[in-house]
């Protein structure tokens, strides 16, 4: 929809209409098509200006209709008809100019900016290249350079940046339809033809061939197997390379290629999946949008390690008052000086002045006592956090939310030791706690709406996906962790090497394999805890048998590397050797292959060839897997959680859209037939067993993923 004013006599006035953010939709384009042919015929109008309603020119092309039949005028005639127009057209910029947004306003002859406005070509974020004549003609107007910088990153740029490109014409801090509407009367006898950017030349740097070559190099490594990235450098090229008609003809075969593909179906899935977490529910029936948030003002972070620290400067550098709470002197000290760097480097990056005074130090439990939100950050044992939540329910407002940031532990029984278990959730932050997106907002029986949409809404005040998620043993990030991680361990006792695992998991995406993952966050995190569990044995003599615990099969190969010190990157050795303890380049060890050697030979494991498929679908269909038991337990409330927590948390490659989504493109009837080939060849391992909503899923005849929350409803309420 747009609609069609004519302004000071001699301006059409073009808007465009299709809320939240005027996505180019059928009906929009066929708007715009029906009034440029009005304003052109009619001979009273001299000029056109287009601006969007709402303080939004456009958000894009509308990414829900790319699913299906696309219907109504295609776009890129309709830009090219603009560009053609006898008349000149204006485009006034407010809010956003994002993609196709974008790309109509480069057809335009001219474009007026708000200052406060951004634009973008952000389509290969979304698996697709700005295929509506993008590519083609923002290298001819900002030159190759900066036009493989946009187009390649998708990033958004300010007003002010887009200016000095060239990008824009004029930025103003006033109305900018005003503005616009008066600069098209200026122009209105100009004549148009160096307006028309697809006539200008590509003007290309004198080593042009070699930018291509290196900006080739570095996106084939930082893409992770993605193909939109590599088709964007193949598209500027054309641009460089070839006339304008032929460069749209590479642009369009190469979106073609893009548009159908499986990763562009991942990304925008993904794209709609990050906005769907923040329409959380709880299984009581509570809703983002019945359940009001309360105000935080000064937040308090106990405990200084790490996370600790990491979570202080994300407070911090969004502009709450934060009280920082560490009892031992030194780590105090030491957490001051590290908070600072971090506060100022960061401040520096963003050209800032940093929020070093937004931080009170204090080692006394006592000076929390006045604020709205506690974050506890000390050590991931139960006994010490219930002390620390028994001293802070008495120290504390009544009123104030008091959330752990453990990674795994009972929410509820930390809300035991409170007066007002209903303001107790957990706040599970990922290390870098103030760099990674991802915070799992934790609920235990006992939590309130209130206390979840207040934990989310500072979630997002700090820049965080929250995932609203229920209690149980590791979450759900972890709780998936567990047989992914074990199935690596079982495929080294059967003969494959870290390197080789590793290999696998990073072709397939994952910014690090299992091995290396674990070498960097440290080995013994996950001992402590199953020495807790009474899993880890610190004497192997002590009666149970090694490669068997608690009725299932065990691989103790971690513990056995603990024991001896390897924790991974910060001790030198790990699955892996380093330089120099903290040294992060890993490399094969020696050792560690005799190791295997003997250890197979001590518990006669015959070792077999292990192909690159199986340790995809071992480590991958285990995972997902319980996945499934995790929808099926309520832990998550549908695939979308999952997938946001797995992307942003630990490094699924997005163009694959999320475990779940994964499953779901592999086909479920394929994942549930290799969990029953698994599963028959290692009865003892029982998270290989297909858990009942995946047979039901497959039993439904497979239903799209956006249909999977009416299956697992009804599996819950027959449970
Ligand atoms: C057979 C082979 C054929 C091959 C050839 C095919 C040819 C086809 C040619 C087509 C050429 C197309 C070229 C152009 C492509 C594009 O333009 S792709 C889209 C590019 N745009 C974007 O990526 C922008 C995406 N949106 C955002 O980044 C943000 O939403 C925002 C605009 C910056 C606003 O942010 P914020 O204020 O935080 O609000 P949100 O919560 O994110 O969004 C509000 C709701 O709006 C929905 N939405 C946003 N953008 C779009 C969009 N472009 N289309 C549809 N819907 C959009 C968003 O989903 C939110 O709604 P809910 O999900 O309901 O909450």
């Amino acid at each position: 929809m747009a609609q069609y004013t004519r302004v000071s006599g001699s301006v059409g006035l073009i808007t465009l209409q299709s809320p939240p953010v005027n996505a180019l939709s059928a009906a929009v384009r066929q708007g715009i098509v029906d009034l440029m042919q009005r304003a052109l015929s009619e001979p009273e109008v001299k000029s056109v200006v287009i601006c969007g309603q709402n303080g939004i020119f456009c958000g894009g092309a509308d990414i829900k209709e790319f699913g299906g039949q696309m219907s109504g005028p295609p776009l890129i005639p309709m830009i090219h008809a603009i560009e053609a127009a006898s008349k000149p057209v204006v485009a006034a910029i407010e809010g956003i100019a994002l993609g196709g947004g974008l790309e109509l306003a480069l057809g335009c002859h001219y474009r007026i900016a708000h200052s406060k406005a951004r634009v973008g070509l952000p389509e290969v974020t979304l698996g697709l290249l700005p295929g509506a004549g993008g590519s083609q003609r923002l290298p001819r107007l900002i030159g190759v350079p900066a036009a493989l910088d946009l187009i390649t990153t998708g990033r958004h740029v300010t007003a002010a940046e887009a200016l000095k490109f060239g990008l824009v014409d004029q930025i103003t801090d006033h109305n900018t339809v005003n503005v616009a509407v008066k600069f098209a009367q200026r122009v209105a006898d100009q004549p148009l033809d160096a307006r028309r950017i697809s006539t200008h030349p590509c003007l290309c740097p004198s080593d042009v061939a070699v930018l291509f070559e290196e900006v080739m190099q570095r996106v084939r490594r930082t893409a992770r197997g993605a193909i939109a990235p590599i088709a964007c450098v193949q598209a500027v090229r054309a641009a460089a390379t070839l006339p304008y008609n032929q460069g749209m003809e590479r642009e369009r075969e190469l979106m073609a290629t893009l548009f159908t593909s499986g990763q562009a179906r991942a990304l925008q899935y993904f794209f709609f999946a990050q906005r769907a977490v923040g329409r959380w529910s709880m299984p009581s029936g509570a809703r983002w949008d019945t359940s009001k948030p309360r105000p935080v003002h000064k937040a308090a972070v106990i405990g200084l390690g790490t996370m600790g620290r990491g979570i202080t400067v994300a407070l911090a550098q969004a502009g709450f008052s934060v009280v920082a709470v560490e009892t031992q002197e030194k780590q105090l000290m030491e957490a001051k000086q590290a908070i600072s760097g971090m506060l100022e480097r960061g401040a520096k990056r963003r050209g800032v002045a940093p929020a070093l005074d937004k931080i009170n130090y204090g080692r006394n439990i006592q000076s929390v006592a006045d604020v709205d939100l506690v974050i506890e950050a000390v050590f991931e044992d139960m006994a010490l956090k219930k002390k620390v939540f028994q001293q802070l329910s008495a120290v504390c407002k009544p009123s104030t939310f008091l959330c752990s940031n453990t990674s795994g532990l009972d929410i509820d029984q930390l809300a035991c030791q409170t007066r007002n278990p209903e303001l107790v959730v957990g706040m599970h932050f990922f290390a870098p706690a103030h760099v990674m997106k991802l915070l799992e907002v934790v609920y235990g029986p006992k939590s309130s709406p209130l206390a979840v949409a207040t934990a989310m809404q500072l979630g997002k005040k700090i820049g965080k996906v929250s995932v609203a998620v229920g209690n149980c043993r590791g979450f759900v990030g972890n709780r998936m962790l567990k047989p992914y991680l074990e199935q690596a361990l079982f495929l080294l006792e059967e003969g494959a090497t870290p390197e080789f695992v590793d290999q696998v998991l990073e072709e397939f995406g994952f910014a690090m394999g299992v091995f290396r993952m674990s070498d960097l966050s440290g080995l013994d995190v996950g001992w402590k805890v199953r020495l807790a569990d009474g899993l880890a044995m610190p004497d192997p003599t002590m009666g149970q048998p090694t490669r068997l615990r608690q009725g299932r099969r065990y691989s103790p190969l971690g513990d056995l590397l603990c024991e001896q010190g390897r924790f991974g990157q910060k001790t030198g050795r790990g699955w892996y050797q380093y330089d120099k303890p903290g040294s992060q380049v890993a490399k094969p060890d020696p050792w560690l292959h005799s190791f295997l050697d003997e250890y197979r030979a001590r518990h006669a494991l015959v070792a077999h060839r292990i192909d690159h498929q199986e340790v995809l679908e071992r480590c991958l269909y285990s995972m997902i897997n319980e996945g499934f038991r995790i929808l099926e337990d309520g832990i998550a409330a549908g695939p979308e959680d999952i997938d946001v927590i797995y992307v942003f948390g630990y490094s699924w490659p997005r163009h694959r859209g999320g475990p779940m989504f994964y499953a779901a493109t592999v086909g479920l009837n394929k994942v549930l037939e290799r969990l029953e080939h698994y599963y028959q060849a290692h009865p003892d391992v029982p998270s290989l067993q297909p858990c009942h909503l995946l047979r039901k899923l497959v039993a439904s005849g497979s239903p799209p993923i956006q249909k999977w929350r009416e299956v697992i409803k009804k599996v819950r309420s027959q449970l």
